[in-house]
């Protein structure tokens, strides 16, 4: 059954959340994934984002090694067959994948890691390490999910075509993961996560 979280209140304190964690955040491109990303990585800085390696081409604004690391199509295949990454897909014509060893390096440290993939690497890691903490955003309606898209501006028209094709199948695919939530009111959907984080572990006194 799809559970969607709800708001208890309107609390803005920080919250400590649960450490040494694998958290998957997917769903549509365009859902809103990456910029609910950006919120929680400033509202918990003790969270580490893992910076994904691509073919795609960067956007205006986008930084290597701080968006992505952003790589051409042969040396992603060799990292492939050297086994660099925990998980990796193809979405939309370019290679999307998450360097294995900074990842396991910071959960082995005891850091909580956030993983933001498309749906082909998010079911990898699903069945790679069962204790990883998936959520799925939805949006409120494929609409509003294409004017997000199109709003954000900084795609092509065949690469817009190609996210919305997609994106039926991987909604369909939501209730595969631990917990879905509508990504409609912005800072709804942010608390929500923060809640669903702070439930994996009960926090110590203190922190
Ligand atoms: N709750 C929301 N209401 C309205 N607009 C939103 C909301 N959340 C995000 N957006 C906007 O939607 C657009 C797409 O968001 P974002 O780039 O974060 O999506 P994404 O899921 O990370 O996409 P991709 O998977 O393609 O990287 C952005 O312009 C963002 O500002
Ligand atoms: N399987 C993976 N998917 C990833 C990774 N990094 C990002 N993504 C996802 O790709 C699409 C497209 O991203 P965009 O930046 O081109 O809009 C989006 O759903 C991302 O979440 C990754 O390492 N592995």
């Amino acid at each position: 059954m799809m559970q969607l979280l709800s708001i208890q209140n309107g609390a803005t304190t920080k919250k400590c959340l649960s450490q040494g964690k694998l958290i998957v955040l997917t769903g549509p491109s365009g859902v809103g994934k990456g910029t609910l990303m950006r919120s929680l990585l400033q509202r918990h800085p003790e969270l580490y984002y893992s910076v994904s390696a691509t073919t795609r081409p960067p956007r205006p604004g986008e930084t290597d090694g701080k968006h992505y690391h952003f790589i051409n199509r042969s040396k992603f295949e060799k990292l492939v067959a050297s086994g660099e990454f925990l998980e990796w897909a193809e979405f939309a014509g370019n290679y999307y994948g998450t360097p294995r060893q900074a990842v396991l390096n910071q959960i082995n440290s005891g850091k909580s890691v956030v993983l933001e993939i498309e749906l082909e690497g998010a079911r990898q890691i699903r069945s790679s390490f069962a204790e990883a903490f998936s959520i799925f955003i939805l949006p409120p309606s494929i609409n509003e999910l294409e004017k997000r898209i199109r709003g954000r501006g900084q795609d092509p028209e065949d690469a817009i075509a190609r996210r919305l094709r997609r994106a039926q199948d991987e909604i369909n695919a939501a209730e595969e993961f631990d917990i879905q939530i509508v990504n409609d009111d912005f800072e709804a959907a942010l608390r929500s996560i923060e809640e669903a984080l702070d439930n994996l572990q009960p926090c110590k006194e203190n922190s």
